[in-house]
């Protein structure tokens, strides 16, 4: 093994869908820390949408699309970190955000079981952030969302706007019944000062073991919520917004039980600027992002997540929208 002060501190970030990863994950990459951190992203859907909602930094970004990374592609992340391990005087630290539908145990026993991921890395905390609005109606359906609040060791409780001072506190009344000893913080849009979730060295063996007795066994098992598939929506044409956003609006507002996660890049006729939607349940939030760039093609992605949902409806009130 070599000497502690050599093993490179990993943060795993958590959080249900839509709860406020990126939004942290861009605070953490645009904020004078004076650190400088190479990020590991992974995503559900076949469509990766992350990255292009991730700030231009000039950090390193690793994307994992093909799967849940608790699951099938915890080879890649073996392999990422062992890459990254090359060129370790590039960075200080490193991050990884899991998509919101992971189990975060296997994540971070990648971090105990693999020799050489374990001799060259240290897990520094696992920081899962809370959606106050969406929690209390998912947690019981959601056991992914169960684990990741019993794992965490820092727990963000954000979009605060959303909810009075009696939901909040139900909100973190139910948090302590999963998770007695994190620490918890109130945030909106994830604003925490980030000593506060980097570099506390918070992560602690002994109380994972508790929470989960096997955690260090090689063949961890765990379940994923099976009603929960997602699906993505491209076209090359541009899209008329005067259709399009009516069209949203309309499905959000009909079947926002259902859809967890809504999130796209689109592309508009005579416009020369992305324009970036999302959605956790019934919450829609769509707005200009940023110019397209010469280089990049103008293609519009649309991912879904959510239990039961008629793709085909959706699929053709999407057609009906190109310009
Ligand atoms: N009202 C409100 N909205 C927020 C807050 N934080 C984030 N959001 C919005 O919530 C949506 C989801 O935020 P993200 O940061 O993309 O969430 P995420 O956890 O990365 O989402 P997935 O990776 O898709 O699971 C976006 O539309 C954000 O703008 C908050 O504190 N209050």
């Amino acid at each position: 093994m070599q000497p502690a002060l050599s093993q490179t501190p990993v943060t795993v970030l958590t959080g249900y869908l839509g709860a406020g990863k990126t939004t942290l994950l861009n605070r953490i990459l645009t904020e004078n820390h004076g650190k400088k951190y190479a990020i590991i992203v992974n995503e559900f859907g076949e469509v990766g949408i992350d990255n292009d909602l991730i700030v231009d930094a000039d950090e390193e970004i690793f994307e994992m699309n093909n799967g849940c990374i608790c699951c099938t592609v915890r080879g890649d992340l073996i392999r990422i970190i062992d890459g990254l391990m090359r060129r370790r005087d590039r960075f200080d630290a490193i991050l990884v955000e899991t998509t919101g539908l992971a189990d975060p145990a296997p994540v971070a026993q990648t971090f105990f079981v693999d020799e050489d991921v374990r001799s060259k890395t240290k897990l520094d905390s696992i920081v899962t952030v809370v959606d106050a609005k969406h929690l209390l109606g998912e947690i019981d359906e959601a056991h992914e969302a169960q684990e990741q609040l019993a794992f965490a060791d820092t727990i963000l409780i954000n979009k605060t706007d959303l909810v009075s001072a009696d939901e909040l506190k139900q909100v973190e009344d139910r948090i302590r019944r999963i998770n007695p000893t994190a620490t918890l913080h109130h945030t909106q849009r994830c604003n925490i000062d980030l000593n506060q979730v980097l570099g506390r060295g918070a992560f602690d063996l002994d109380r994972v073991l508790e929470v989960e007795p096997d955690f260090l066994d090689e063949f961890h098992e765990h379940e994923h919520d099976d009603h929960v598939s997602s699906f993505a929506l491209v076209a090359k044409e541009p899209l008329d917004p005067n259709t399009f956003l009516p069209w949203l609006g309309t499905i959000i507002q009909h079947l926002g039980m259902d859809i967890l996660r809504m999130k796209g890049i689109i592309s508009f006729k005579n416009d020369d600027d992305r324009f970036v939607v999302q959605a956790v349940h019934m919450l829609l939030d769509g707005d200009h992002q940023r110019p397209w760039k010469p280089e990049e093609e103008r293609i519009t992605r649309l991912v879904f997540i959510g239990r039961n949902l008629p793709k085909e409806v959706i699929e053709a009130g999407f057609n009906a929208c190109r310009a």
